[in-house]
């Protein structure tokens, strides 16, 4: 914590730089952020393949971008579609916390609590070294879990909450694994936007 009444969280983890803003976006504003998204968005459903077996993703996504630069993990290749005016609204506003320039939102539809992101980093090669990523959370909270790659000792699980916003940068994704679990708990929807600088 970097004092009393700050809005701003360092998570202070070793081999990492992860700031934590849990309330970047208002309650009433974040809300409808949240209704907007989740109807206007053409959410949809991918297979991954992970060590060669494929499966539905459990989860929705989309990709927005600035450039029509495919992205591509888990052999799944996205190609963006381009900024809406709420999503331009959103980045402007992560940019200047995060002190950087995004150029593609992937955004994550979590529907129930079955749905998850396996654990991973966001190390793609079109991220670059070092790679900046901010994490906007709207609707239901959900844990959000670390895990140091190589030191078992060290692991975190932060609640990210309704409006916040979590930045990821410097050595954080060389070192660290992340992961939203699936719970037993009814949950409502979440919606995730993660903004990167694709290269
Ligand atoms: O939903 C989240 O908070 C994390 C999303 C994530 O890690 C990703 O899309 O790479
Ligand atoms: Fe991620």
């Amino acid at each position: 914590m970097d004092g009393l009444f700050s809005d701003e969280i360092d998570l202070n983890l070793p081999d990492s730089d992860i700031i934590y803003y849990p309330d970047f976006i208002g309650k009433k504003e974040a809300d409808v952020y949240f209704d907007l998204l989740r109807n206007k968005i053409p959410w949809q459903q991918d297979d991954i393949t992970v060590f060669g077996k494929t499966y539905a993703q459990p989860r929705l996504t989309a990709l927005y971008g600035n450039n029509d630069k495919p992205y591509s993990y888990s052999k799944l290749v996205m190609v963006p579609h381009p900024f809406t005016r709420e999503l331009i609204e959103i980045k402007e506003r992560v940019e200047s916390k995060a002190d950087a320039t995004f150029t593609t939102c992937l955004l994550n539809l979590y529907r129930n609590g079955q749905d998850s992101n396996g654990w991973h980093a966001d190390n793609e090669k079109e991220l670059g070294d070092n790679p900046i990523i901010a994490s906007v959370t709207l609707g239901q909270e959900r844990f959000f879990y670390l895990k140091h790659r190589t030191n078992k000792s060290l692991k975190q699980k932060i609640l990210l909450k309704h409006g916040s916003l979590l930045l990821m940068k410097g050595s954080t994704q060389e070192h660290w694994l992340h992961q939203i679990p699936k719970t037993a708990k009814m949950v409502d929807e979440r919606i995730n936007l993660t903004f990167r600088i694709i290269i």
